[in-house]
């Protein structure tokens, strides 16, 4: 009975927009104040909407194992439907038969660590090229890491997806990327159905919204017609394996099994692609952009880094995949720059189907739960110093980020848990370990590491960037190996 309820302490809201205001530029930032006064479970109202803001690891745990069932939905949002072909996707849609089988799928054909590994060789030349054309470029002023490291992420998702095919056709990669912007933009864009249901479809109409929607989507489902189009062609030469491939045999395989049509559509082969390019391109290039940020700062941790890798792979030229699991430092690095910058600070929304308690609090089915991962990632009851880059931290410390520890979850945990966390670790791994061991990083200008902007910036569909781009000097370490 809702009148005898406990429900959590919520700050003061304003008519209309709720405690909307209260979020500010930094969402996870302004919910962590919030959070040192209204405690680790606070009710907040987005204009009509609750959403539950869950701040320790013990609330967080409630939340993502012991009541994982009863909160394991996505809330429907408009412009998602429309860009995964009506919650035909993994990542976005709603607790349900539809979502159990893709996971199941996603799981164990398309994110599994045998599958990952069958891309080794498109990570290793994607990584390849980028570490020749740094090389070569015969330009002696600052690079722009930021962009590198994000344009190197997006080919290689696109890759291990497309295959090379769509290398040629009118979709180039600076056009794709562009693309995948346009539909990162859209997919994050306010919409005022969402918090306001009842009247705020009609600002949604005519402020354009859902005209850019529209067009975002018909564009991105040309492309994948396309692109599969060209895939299913007869006679088409054979080359790596890709993710379309992977999925056009699942659905060949239930046709033969079924003996009629497949469950598993094109619509929602797309849909999967939609997950990959918003959740597989930002978060592993974000990760290393952060973690070079933060060794540059601390020039002592990146000379261990250095002299850890350059001392495992010697004169070979390159790191390859089968010499990370030695880095054992470098893979700390990772772990402490997902607890200091997790790409995703509040992890994906979730809504609550059933009603459960989290601290004894009631939860009503419909309500939004947000765990903030930022904060408690930095929270000094589980860590000391918190705001200090360590990765000695770990050293003789079994907490992992797979979901089982619940002071580090910088890919959520339970049923709706990342399922591309060895696809985005290893990326990173790789592409970080190369850049550490194939040059030496210097800050332009004369610039001092204490002069470095750390800043952070909202990023689009729900992941936090540096505000301003990183710019170092890279300084070709192999060649004054050679002389
Ligand atoms: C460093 C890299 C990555 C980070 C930090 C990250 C983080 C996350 C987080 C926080 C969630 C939400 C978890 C939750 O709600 O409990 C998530 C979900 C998801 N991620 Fe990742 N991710 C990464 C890489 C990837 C990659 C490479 C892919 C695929 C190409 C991917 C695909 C997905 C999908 C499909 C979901 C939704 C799962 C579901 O709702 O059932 N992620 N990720």
């Amino acid at each position: 009975d809702k009148k005898d309820n406990n429900l959590p302490p919520s700050p003061p809201k304003v008519p209309i927009l709720g405690n909307m205001h209260q979020l500010g530029e930094l969402p996870h930032s302004s919910l962590s104040q919030l959070a040192g006064k209204y405690g680790p479970v606070m009710l907040l109202h987005l204009g009509r909407i609750p959403v539950v803001i869950v701040s320790s690891a013990d609330a967080a745990k409630e939340v993502l194992k012991v009541n994982d069932l009863a909160c394991c939905s996505r809330p429907k949002l408009a412009a998602i439907g429309k860009l995964t072909y009506d919650h035909l996707d993994v990542a976005f849609s709603p607790y349900g038969e539809c979502w159990r089988e893709l996971r199941k799928i996603c799981v164990l054909e398309i994110f599994s660590v045998k599958r990952v590994k069958s891309f080794r060789l498109v990570r290793e030349d994607e990584v390849g090229s980028l570490i020749d054309s740094i090389s070569r470029s015969s330009s002696t002023g600052p690079m722009n890491v930021t962009e590198k490291v994000f344009a190197l992420s997006g080919s290689i998702i696109f890759r291990t997806a497309f295959g090379k095919c769509f290398h040629g056709s009118e979709f180039d990669g600076a056009k794709l990327y562009e693309l995948i912007h346009d539909v990162a933009v859209v997919a994050s864009a306010f919409s005022y159905e969402e918090c306001f249901p009842g009247f705020g479809w009609i600002i949604d109409r005519l402020n354009g919204h859902n005209g850019r929607v529209e067009r975002v989507f018909r564009e991105l489902d040309a492309l994948f017609q396309q692109v599969i189009d060209d895939h299913l062609k007869p006679g088409r030469t054979k080359h790596e394996e890709d993710i379309i491939d992977v999925m056009l045999g699942i659905e060949k395989e239930q046709i033969g099994e079924l003996g009629h049509r497949a469950w598993l559509t094109k619509n929602h082969i797309k849909a999967v692609l939609v997950n990959m390019f918003l959740g597989g391109i930002d978060t592993s290039a974000l990760t290393v952009n952060w973690a070079m940020a933060e060794l540059v700062r601390n020039p002592g941790l990146m000379k261990k880094a250095q002299d850890e890798v350059r001392g495992i792979v010697g004169k070979k030229g390159r790191v390859e995949e089968t010499d990370l699991d030695q880095l054992q430092y470098h893979k700390l690095i990772i772990k402490e720059t997902l607890r200091l910058h997790p790409p995703a600070p509040l992890l994906i929304t979730r809504e609550a189907i059933s009603q459960f308690k989290i601290n004894n609090y009631d939860i009503y089915p419909g309500t939004l739960i947000q765990i903030n991962a930022w904060a408690i990632a930095r929270d000094s009851n589980y860590w000391k110093n918190p705001e200090e880059f360590s990765p000695e931290r770990f050293i003789d410390n079994s907490i992992d980020f797979k979901g089982q520890n619940f002071e580090l979850l910088p890919f959520g945990g339970g049923r709706r848990g990342c399922p591309g966390i060895y696809m985005g670790t290893v990326t990173s791994e790789l592409l970080l370990a190369n850049l550490l061991y194939c040059f030496d990083w210097c800050l332009p200008d004369g610039m001092k590491e204490a002069d470095m902007n750390m800043e952070e910036q909202a990023g689009l569909c729900v992941t936090l960037n540096k505000k301003t781009p990183l710019l170092l000097i890279p300084l070709n370490y192999l060649d004054g190996q050679a002389s």
